[in-house]
């Protein structure tokens, strides 16, 4: 940010709390390049990234693992913490916490803060997540290139974003791991299978239930992904670039392309798309 502070950016997530942390003074300016020809790019990244799972605990276990992220920063200087949230109920307990701690300022996102055209009728029941991964994307795309942003969390986002960085709005649709427990809850012999299933592709010809389950949650996630990037795309003059997030993506992206183009994968772009929103509110 354009000032001394550290920032904590927090993403409230469906299933689990992101935590950022944003040194002050530059120290993590800059994606770091995957090799050397490839330019340093101006979205800042985390230097330190806690997730605490809040679905399926007791608001006492999963603040209690908040409060343990706080004694592992750096107990200096001045934090700004800016929280991002799409579940209200979480959010509140999380900033009743908060505001038990010394920040310099502590800020809720909605919005209308964002330096962020948002293209639908009602902007304020678009998540907060889509719009920080907009921004985000922003940042990274080519200029007068539509991008396509891709947010596999509890639920499957796949969002467009005009030549003019507009957020145009997208499609929604069941995460695997969900999709996976839905399969589980709505039927009498389908067993619950982890999430870790979905860290590697399967044999697309399962030979037994779970195997059958876990091909049908890992292809049918990238299967969903590209038919909702293609449909988004016949809108566009040229073919937008491809982002994606998401806790549930790291064993999906290699997979995730449009057309011959491949995905690009940030596993931080909704903490990073904080950390711009905060720069200019915390400039305001
Ligand atoms: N190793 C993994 N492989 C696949 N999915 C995972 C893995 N770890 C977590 N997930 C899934 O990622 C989702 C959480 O991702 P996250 O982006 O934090 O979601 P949210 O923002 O909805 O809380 C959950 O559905 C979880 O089951
Ligand atoms: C669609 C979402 C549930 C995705 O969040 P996630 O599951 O990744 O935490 C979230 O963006 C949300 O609650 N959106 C509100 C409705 C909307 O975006 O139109
Ligand atoms: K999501």
């Amino acid at each position: 940010m354009a000032n001394e502070s550290h920032l904590l950016a927090i993403d409230v997530g469906s299933s689990r709390v992101k935590l950022g942390w944003f040194p002050a003074a530059g120290a993590c300016e800059g994606e770091k390049p995957a090799s050397l020809p490839i330019a340093a790019t101006p979205l800042a990244i985390p230097a330190e990234v806690f997730r605490i799972e809040h679905r399926d605990r007791s608001a006492e276990e999963w603040t209690a693992a908040v409060d343990a992220c706080f004694l592992a920063l750096p107990p200096t200087g001045e934090i700004v913490c800016v929280v991002a949230s799409v579940h209200r109920g979480i959010a509140e307990k999380l900033i009743t916490r908060l505001q038990l701690r010394p920040w310099k300022k502590l800020l809720s996102l909605r919005a209308a803060d964002l330096p962020l055209t948002v293209n639908v009728a009602e902007p304020e029941k678009v998540g907060i997540d889509r719009l920080l991964g907009a921004l985000a994307v922003n940042q990274l795309r080519r200029q007068n290139s539509a991008a396509i942003a891709i947010d596999m969390g509890t639920a499957t986002t796949v969002d467009l974003i005009g030549t003019d960085g507009a957020f145009e709005g997208g499609a929604i649709v069941a995460g695997p791991t969900l999709a996976l427990a839905a399969l589980h809850a709505g039927t009498a012999s389908l067993p619950q299978l982890d999430a870790s299933i979905l860290a590697a592709p399967p044999a697309a010809v399962g030979k037994s239930t779970i195997e059958a389950m876990a091909s049908g949650a890992y292809w049918g996630a990238i299967g969903a992904v590209r038919e909702l990037s293609q449909q988004l795309a016949f809108g566009c003059a040229d073919q937008p670039q491809l982002f994606v997030t998401g806790g549930g993506s790291a064993g999906l992206a290699p997979f995730i392309r449009l057309g011959d183009q491949p995905a690009r994968y940030l596993p931080h772009l909704v903490l990073s798309g904080i950390r711009l929103a905060a720069e200019r509110l915390v400039a305001s």
